[in-house]
């Protein structure tokens, strides 16, 4: 979450503002009638239906037309609000699934509103810890350090000494991501009206959507989160390589998280790090390693490896933060994982593969296997002989995105979000490590050597 820069959401007085009125002072806004509440709310869903679905059936992006419409759909997103932002950012990290034009704009769309009020948030605080934030905390910095829709960051010193960071969730928060997700209900039905609608599954998005909102709303999930991750990487080579800040959980609710504060650079500082004489191909090869590890043994894995919230502190060590998005795979997905892994890329058995994908339940449309086999093959070969550095994951991405139209494949919220993450570890690799040949790294070998071997397959 970067430094707060007001936006049209902050200015915005659309009805969906008065509506929920929890983000904006509601003496400040003007009165709107329920009815045309109503009617500005269902024009704008349909507006986002509309676009969204004209750009998923296939505007290319040389078509003129095309960048304006995408940066209308944006804007309408941003004016929405925080539910709808966070919608967007989930479209532009989809790979494959809309068009490059799209993802791109909504790339930008922005996660910042002006802070809430001092006393808004000594409010929030003492109704959560029992006790105004002077009498909880020795010193408690009340201008924030970051302010997005959901939370604001504070800097805090404990009674211990030790200097925190205080995330506050917003008041009436919940509430208002309720409210809008009633809407985009709403609009998936209509969306799944066309074929294409029906194709992105657009009511199992905006379901995957609301249960992610749900349990990011709740700030023990996210405290739990860092301690499952912490616990997953321990008794590994990795856990002194990777740090997660430590949870202060006496003081740690649904509406606060209290945790150590880390001062580290983001990843995507390269001039930084490299003056800070750290080594890039080190820091990327621990990011992909702890990626590795803890989705297929751990269980528990960072969902939202943005350059924001991958770090690297003073001696080299990745930091990793907001875990308010994090993937589970439990012992038995795991295993299919690490199979599937080692099907396709060491025993390049390719109908081995085509059954993990069905096993997983991905598959609603199973072909013969020698077809399968040979499309996973198709998907597999660019990959030969290439190093991870050199590989396009975005061109994979669109590559998965046709079979899973051919195989009517739903793929696992969990498996989109590794494939995501990918997308990421790739950027920091082409930044930080471009020469870094990962293939013949040693490693990243033993480790997928150990992690396959562990369970070599029974069939
Ligand atoms: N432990 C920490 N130590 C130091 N700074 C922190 C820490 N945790 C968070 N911050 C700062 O606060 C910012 C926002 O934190 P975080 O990413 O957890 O919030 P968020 O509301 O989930 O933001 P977003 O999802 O938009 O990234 C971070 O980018 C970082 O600058």
């Amino acid at each position: 979450m970067p430094e707060p820069v007001p936006t049209s959401a902050d200015t915005d007085t659309s009805a969906i503002e008065v509506a929920h009125g929890t983000l904006a002072e509601p003496s400040r806004l003007p009165h709107v009638s329920p009815v045309a509440e109503v009617r500005r709310v269902g024009a704008t869903a349909f507006q986002i239906a509309r676009g969204v679905t004209e750009f998923a059936v296939g505007y290319r992006p040389s078509q003129s037309v095309a960048p304006r419409a995408a940066r209308e759909v944006r804007d309408v997103f941003e004016r929405l609000g925080p539910t709808y932002v966070k919608l967007g950012q989930l479209i532009a990290s989809s790979p494959g699934v809309f068009t490059p034009t799209l993802s791109r704009e909504f790339e930008t769309l922005l996660d910042r509103v002006a802070p809430a009020a001092p006393e808004v948030i000594d409010a929030v605080l003492t109704a959560a810890l029992g006790a105004s934030p002077s009498t909880v905390f020795a010193d408690f910095d009340p201008a924030p350090i970051a302010s997005a829709s959901i939370a604001q960051v504070h800097t805090a010193t404990l009674h211990t000494g030790e200097r925190v960071v205080v995330k506050v969730q917003r008041p009436g928060i919940t509430t208002r991501l309720a409210a809008d997700v009633a809407i985009l209900e709403r609009v998936a039905q209509l969306v799944e009206l066309s074929p294409y609608g029906r194709m992105l599954s657009a009511s199992d998005v905006v379901d995957d959507f609301a249960t992610g909102l749900a349990a990011e709303v709740d700030f023990r999930n996210e405290a739990q989160a860092m301690d499952d991750f912490v616990a997953g990487l321990a008794g590994t080579p990795l856990a002194d390589r990777v740090r997660v800040p430590k949870v202060h959980h006496e003081f740690t609710t649904r509406e606060v998280l209290t945790m150590e504060y880390v001062d580290a650079l983001r990843i995507d500082d390269a001039r930084a790090i490299r003056a800070a004489g750290h080594d890039g191909t080190d820091i990327v090869r621990t990011l992909l390693l702890s990626f590795l590890e803890s989705a297929f043994h751990g269980g528990t894995f960072h969902g939202d490896l943005h350059a924001g919230n991958v770090l690297v502190d003073e001696k080299g060590r990745l930091v990793l933060i907001d875990f308010g998005i994090v993937g589970r795979f439990d012992p038995r997905t795991r295993r299919i994982m690490r199979r599937l892994v080692g099907d396709l890329f060491l025993r390049n058995d390719y109908e081995a593969a085509g059954r993990a994908l069905f096993t997983l339940g991905a598959v609603r449309k199973p072909g013969g296997t020698r077809e399968g086999a040979k499309d996973m093959r198709r998907f597999t070969a660019p990959l030969a002989g290439k190093d991870l550095g050199g590989m396009s994951y975005t061109a994979l991405g669109s590559q998965l995105a046709a079979l899973a139209k051919a195989y009517d494949l739903k793929l696992p919220r969990e498996l989109v979000l590794v494939g995501k993450q990918l997308l990421y570890v790739e950027k920091y690799m082409k930044l930080l490590a471009p020469q870094w040949r990962a293939l013949t790294d040693k490693e990243l070998f033993m480790f997928m050597k150990n992690m396959l071997n562990e369970d070599t397959p029974t069939r």
